[in-house]
C-alpha cells in the first residue's frame, strides 16, 4: 500500500483525496498497488469538507510523518510551499504539485534538490490535459518549434460568458470562482500571470529557459472591450488570452497577452473553461491538446497521474537540463519580438488626419496590411483601425507613443498583437 500525504485539501486537495477513495479500484488496477490518502494539512480544521480523511493545521507533520510515503502540494502560495516541497524530497520523500506560481520561480532549484527523488507537476500547465506528459514523453523525439495556446481557464470561461451571453466582467469573475477555477487571487488569472507561470514550465521543458515572470510579456484581458472584440471579427478574429513561446533566429520568444487569432483556428473555437496548447515538433509536425484547464476533479485527474506514475516506478529529470538544451537558446528580450499589431484609434473627423496617421507608422517602418474606418459616438471624431504587418515591439511601442503625441489623436490607442 502506498500512502499520500495532502499538503492544501481545498477544491483541488478535496477532489484528489475523493477520487482516491472513490475510484480506489481503478487506480490500484493501474498502478498495480493501492494508493490511500492517508493525512492532510488545512487552515481551518473546523470548515466543513466534502471529504472524510484525517487532518492537521500543521503542514510539517504531513511531511514528517513516517506514514505519508509521497507528499502532494495543493495550498498555492510560493515561499511556504517551496520550503516544504524541499523538506520532503530532502527527507526523500517523493512530491506531485500542481503549484505553477512555485514552479515559475523556483523550478531549476527543486529539479537540483530533488535529484533522483520524483517531482511531478502535471496538474500546473493546463489543468487536466496531459500536456507535461505530453511534452517530457510523448515528443521527447522532438526539436520544439513553438508552443501556444489558452492556458488560462477562468480567462477563457471570462471571454467566453462575456463575448457570447453578454455576461458582466465582475458578475462573470464571481461565477468562475464558485466555480473553483481561479487562483486564491484572481489578479494572477485575469492578469495572466497564471498563464505566464505556466508558459514559462513548458519552456523549462521544451527549450531549457530559466526565466521568471518579471522577464517576459505578460498582459491579461483586464483592458478588452467588446468593441475590441467586434472589429476583430471584423477583420476574421477572435481575440483568446494566448501563451506563446516560440523559436526563432535569435532565441526563444515568450509572451503571455490577449492575442487576435484567426477566427477559422482550431484554438478560436476553444470555449469556456476549456484549454487548447498546441505544439509544434520537428519531426511530428503540429499536435493538439484540448481539454478543461481548471476545476477540481479535472485538475485532482492530472494529480493522480502523477501519482500513478511514481508508483509504478517512473521518474527521470524532472525538467531537463538547464543548459545545452535546445544548444542554450536565449530568451528574446520582449522589446525585440516580432510579430503583427492591432491598433485602434480615436481621431478628428477632419482632412489629412488618416495621412498624417499612416506617415507616423510609416516614420517607423510600419506597414499597414488593412484599415478600416468607423463612426464615433462623438459626431466629430472617428475610429481608425488598422493591422499591421511584422514589425519589432520597440518600433510599435515608440510608434504608439508619436501617434499619442499627434494633436488630432486621442490619448488612448488600443494595440493588440495578432498570431496567425
Ligand atoms: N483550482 C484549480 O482549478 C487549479 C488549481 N491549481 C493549483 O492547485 C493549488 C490549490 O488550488 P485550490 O485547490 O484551487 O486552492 P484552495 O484555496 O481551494 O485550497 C487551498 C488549500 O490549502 C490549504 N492551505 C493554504 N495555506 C495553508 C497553510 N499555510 N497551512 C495549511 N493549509 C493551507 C487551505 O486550507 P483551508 O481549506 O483551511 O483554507 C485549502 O485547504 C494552487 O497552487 C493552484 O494554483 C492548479 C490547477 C487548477
Ligand atoms: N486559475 C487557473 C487554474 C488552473 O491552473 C485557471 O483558471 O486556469
Ligand atoms: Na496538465
Amino acid at each position: 500500500m502506498v500512502k499520500i500525504g495532502i499538503l492544501g485539501v481545498g477544491t483541488v486537495g478535496e477532489s484528489v483525496a475523493k477520487i482516491l477513495l472513490e475510484n480506489a479500484d481503478i487506480i490500484e488496477a493501474r498502478a498495480g498497488k493501492k494508493i490511500v490518502p492517508v493525512l492532510g494539512a488545512v487552515r481551518d480544521l473546523n470548515k466543513p469538507r466534502d471529504v472524510s480523511i484525517p487532518l492537521t493545521d500543521d503542514p510539517g507533520e504531513v511531511i514528517e510523518s513516517a506514514d505519508v510515503d509521497i507528499v502532494v502540494e495543493l495550498m498555492g502560495g510560493i515561499e511556504k510551499p517551496y520550503r516544504l516541497v524541499r523538506k520532503a524530497l530532502e527527507a526523500g520523500k517523493p512530491v506531485v504539485t500542481a503549484n505553477k506560481a512555485l514552479l515559475a520561480y523556483h523550478r531549476y532549484e527543486l529539479q537540483e534538490i530533488a535529484g533522483e527523488i520524483p517531482l511531478f507537476y502535471e496538474a500546473s500547465v493546463a489543468g487536466g490535459i496531459p500536456i507535461i506528459g505530453a511534452l517530457r514523453n510523448g515528443l521527447s523525439a522532438n526539436h520544439i518549434e513553438s508552443i501556444k495556446g489558452i492556458m488560462n481557464g477562468t480567462c477563457n470561461y471570462m471571454l467566453t460568458k462575456m463575448i457570447q451571453e453578454g455576461v458582466a466582467y465582475e458578475e462573470v469573475l464571481k461565477e468562475a470562482q464558485e466555480l473553483g477555477y481561479a487562483e486564491a487571487d484572481p489578479t494572477f488569472d485575469v492578469g495572466g500571470y497564471d498563464a505566464a507561470h505556466k508558459l514559462l514550465i513548458l519552456g523549462s521543458i521544451a527549450y531549457g529557459i530559466d526565466a521568471k515572470p518579471e522577464e517576459i510579456i505578460i498582459e491579461g484581458i483586464e483592458e478588452i472591450s467588446p468593441t475590441d472584440v467586434e472589429f476583430a471579427r471584423e477583420f476574421g478574429y477572435e481575440i483568446k488570452l494566448l501563451g506563446i513561446a516560440k523559436k526563432g533566429e535569435k532565441g526563444v520568444e515568450m509572451r503571455v497577452h490577449a492575442t487576435m487569432i484567426p477566427a477559422k483556428s482550431m484554438i478560436a473555437k476553444v470555449d469556456g473553461v476549456m484549454n487548447a496548447v498546441s505544439v509544434v515538433g520537428d519531426r511530428v509536425g503540429e499536435t493538439m491538446f484540448y481539454g478543461p484547464g481548471a476545476g477540481g476533479d479535472a485538475t485532482a485527474s492530472a494529480v493522480i497521474a502523477d501519482i500513478v506514475e511514481i508508483v509504478r516506478g517512473n521518474s527521470g529529470p524532472m525538467l531537463g537540463y538547464k543548459k545545452g538544451l535546445e544548444s542554450g537558446l536565449p530568451l528574446v528580450p520582449p522589446e525585440a519580438i516580432v510579430t503583427q499589431y492591432y491598433l485602434k484609434l480615436k481621431v478628428l473627423d477632419e482632412p489629412g488626419v488618416l495621412a498624417k496617421v499612416t506617415s507616423t507608422l510609416g516614420e517607423f517602418g510600419i506597414s499597414i496590411e488593412s484599415m478600416l474606418q468607423k463612426p464615433s459616438r462623438l459626431a466629430d471624431r472617428v475610429r481608425l483601425l488598422f493591422t499591421t504587418h511584422q514589425c519589432e515591439e520597440r518600433k510599435m511601442k515608440e510608434a504608439i507613443e508619436a501617434l499619442k503625441k499627434l494633436d488630432v489623436v486621442e490619448e488612448k490607442v488600443t494595440m493588440i498583437r495578432i498570431e496567425k
